[in-house]
């Protein structure tokens, strides 16, 4: 198991590429799913959960081919020969799950492993298998596996979400697209990477509508066709950097960041002292006065990003003053605060929220990554604290976070990836 050997005190300087957006790539790889004709998807970021996403699409049959040879593009397509979607792969990554409604929607059928939970939640996945039924899906639960099948074809419905789930989105949206008639998803999660999926549907012949806007209408059609597709980039990514940014009082340009897509986080970066402004090339993020304290609350987009939290709470536990996370998506997404305190921080939890109270430095420990943003927010700590900080676990940060000893040390951070 790898780990990151990381001397703090730098400020960072200089620019880092942002690569495709990990939450989009995944399911715009499963598209490929809904069409025998080859999804040419480029700007494919090189992490593990794309390879992951990539075993599983071959275990369905379909070809994926790396069409440059260096894992920066896809073809995905081709005739799927199984519908059956393994324990093994379905539990190293939970978004497995979306193929679900794509192999239900082509092949009438489907046995997909349930995911189970992980280290941030139980994360149920009943809106999904509750919609597929809605468009006409018989489902058993059996043996951890659910058993889908739809043997007369999936039926439009309108299907009101409880809770605008990312995911119960995209699996009923990807379905919809070859069900009979017309779908509305009420209350849809409105996420960018959903408008990346859907924009990229609708270039393969899929008829959808109401993008962004918290309704999505789809109607059905017989059969999608390739296309050509290149992934958005990474806001998520962006974010980390920005904070990275931030923490080290440094000034890094983000080379394809884009505003738009970081919303609430921007905002709450400013709040916190600082700057961030956007050119043709990317975003510039620098800060040249102390950081200061503010409140977060997680929320579904356009609010601030579940995903960005842990990030956040590294920057503000060197900030002047106290601040108050409080995490409303997740029921335990609070794993990376006792190693946060181990490194000098003082962040108390009191159920879905946090309190952090400014400290003046942090210190290097050897700290230990549970999930992937966690890990980022040990190495934002970590970039900022004295003396030597020791990140286990690394594999936790390898499925989302591209080359990031390279793009940090091209900015001067002294960062060292240990192989064992
Ligand atoms: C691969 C991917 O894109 N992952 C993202 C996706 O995860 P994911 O799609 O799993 O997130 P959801 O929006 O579905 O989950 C949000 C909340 O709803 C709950 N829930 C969800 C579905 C369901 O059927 N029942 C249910 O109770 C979950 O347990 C969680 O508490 O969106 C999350 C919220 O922005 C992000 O943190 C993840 O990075
Ligand atoms: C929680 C995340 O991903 P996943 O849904 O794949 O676990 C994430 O990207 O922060």
């Amino acid at each position: 198991m790898d780990r990151f050997i990381i001397r703090g005190g730098r400020p960072l300087r200089g620019e880092i590429v942002i690569g495709g957006a990990k939450n989009a790539g995944l399911k715009l790889m499963v598209a490929g799913l809904l069409t025998a004709e080859r999804l040419v998807l480029t700007n494919v970021p090189r992490i593990a959960d794309i390879a992951t996403m990539r075993d599983l699409l071959i275990q369905h049959g379909v070809a994926v081919e790396d069409v440059n040879g260096d894992g920066s593009a896809y073809a995905v397509g081709g005739e799927i020969t199984s519908t059956e979607a393994p324990y093994d792969i379905v539990s190293k990554m939970r978004a497995s799950i979306l193929v679900l409604g794509p192999l239900l929607a082509r092949c009438r059928e489907a046995r997909v492993s349930l995911p189970g939970g992980c280290a941030i939640g139980t994360r149920p996945v009943d809106m999904h298998l509750k919609g597929l039924e809605a468009l006409g899906a018989e489902i058993r639960l059996e043996n951890g596996y659910i058993n889908a099948r739809a043997p007369e074809g999936l039926i439009g419905e309108r299907i009101i979400l409880p809770f605008a789930s990312v995911g119960a989105t995209e699996n009923l949206l990807m379905a919809a697209t070859l069900a009979k008639g017309r779908t509305e998803i009420v209350n849809a999660a409105r996420e960018p990477e959903i408008g990346d999926l859907v924009a990229c549907l609708n270039k393969m012949g899929a008829r959808i509508s109401g993008s962004g806007s918290g309704t999505l209408v789809i109607d059905g059609v017989e059969a999608l066709q390739g296309a050509e597709h290149r992934i958005m980039p990474d806001r998520i990514e962006c974010g980390t950097y920005a904070c990275a940014a931030g923490i080290t009082g440094g000034d890094v340009r983000l080379v394809g960041g884009r505003l738009d897509d970081l919303g609430a986080v921007v905002r709450t970066l400013e709040e916190a002292g600082v700057e961030v402004t956007e050119d043709e090339k990317g975003l510039r993020v620098r800060r040249t006065g102390a950081l200061r304290g503010v409140d977060i609350m997680t929320e579904p987009y356009p609010g601030f990003p579940t995903d960005m939290q842990a990030q956040f709470m590294a920057l503000l536990s060197v900030a002047e003053g106290a601040s108050m996370v409080t995490e409303t998506i997740f029921e335990n997404r609070f794993m990376h605060v006792p190693e946060l305190n181990r490194m000098g921080a003082r962040i108390n939890v009191h159920g879905s929220s946090a309190i952090i109270r400014g400290v003046h430095a942090l210190s290097g420990a050897p700290v230990m990554a549970t999930d992937l943003r966690a890990s980022f927010s040990l190495i934002l700590a970590g970039l900022a604290a004295h003396g030597e900080t020791i990140l286990s676990r690394v594999y936790h940060l390898d499925r989302g976070y591209e080359a990031v000893e390279r793009k940090l040390a091209a900015c001067g951070a002294n960062i060292e990836r240990v192989r064992e």
